[in-house]
């Protein structure tokens, strides 16, 4: 369902991303490592529409991005995607019932799901709670379940666990994963960690020459 044909990113003149092109196989959980500052979130960016490449196609459901308008984009990436990222935190003022409904009230859907999603992340009963009451890694929960409740057919996830002790950590990875594989989701994570991307089913390193599966295990 996604494919990057030859995407190119300059920032200041400077590459970033040099003639990079890769399609992600339906249903798989892939994690991409490399050394800091070589492209990874720029990546997630484009994948996620909220950057555009210089040149070449992100194409999604064989539609290339770019030839969508902006409301078409807008709207491929609300009801195909969800997204575990720094800059889409859980918002303050709204409970976690609201949070987690976000996704379906912008999709024009019954927003009777996030209750039971919820459930499933082990906030049962806290719904109506404010996200100040919550710990880093309940947190990540409601996060994990605002991405998920609208079915997503491709969930985008930058250090989804970066601030998290190790444990909580392993948790909320094989939370995600489930959650991922019972729907079928694709899920691409972006992580330093080789613990949280043992827990996808492959491992790309990004570099200079694009992305090259790598052994678990490292
Ligand atoms: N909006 C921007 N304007 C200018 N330069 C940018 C911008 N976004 C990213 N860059 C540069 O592009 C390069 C890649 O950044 P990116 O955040 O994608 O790297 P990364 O691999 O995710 O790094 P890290 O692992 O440290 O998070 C860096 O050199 C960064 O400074």
């Amino acid at each position: 369902m996604l494919e990057l044909i030859n995407i190119c990113k300059t920032y200041n003149q400077r590459p970033v991303l040099a003639a990079l092109s890769h399609r992600f196989a339906p249903g798989e959980f892939v994690a991409i490592m490399g050394e800091s500052g070589v492209g990874k979130s720029t990546l997630l960016n484009l994948i996620a529409g909220l950057d555009t490449p210089d040149s070449g196609e992100v194409v999604v459901d064989g539609a290339p991005i770019s030839a969508l308008g902006d409301d078409a984009a807008t709207r491929l990436r609300r009801s195909r995607m969800g997204f575990v990222f720094q800059a889409f935190h859980v918002l303050p003022h709204l409970t976690l019932q609201q949070n987690v409904a976000l996704p379906l009230l912008l999709n024009g859907q019954d927003a009777g799901a996030a209750l039971a999603m919820l459930d499933k992340v082990g906030l049962t009963g806290r719904g109506g709670d404010f996200p100040r009451q919550l710990s880093g890694g309940e947190l990540q929960r409601v996060a994990i379940a605002r991405a998920l409740v609208h079915r997503p057919a491709l969930v985008l996830a930058d250090e989804p666990t970066g601030n998290l002790d190790p444990e909580t950590a392993a948790g909320i990875l094989d939370l995600l994963r489930a959650e991922i594989k019972a729907s079928g989701a694709a899920a691409i994570m972006v992580t330093h960690s080789h613990a949280a991307a043992e827990k996808a089913d492959k491992t790309f390193v990004l570099s200079r020459s694009g992305l090259t599966l790598t052994p678990h295990g490292r």
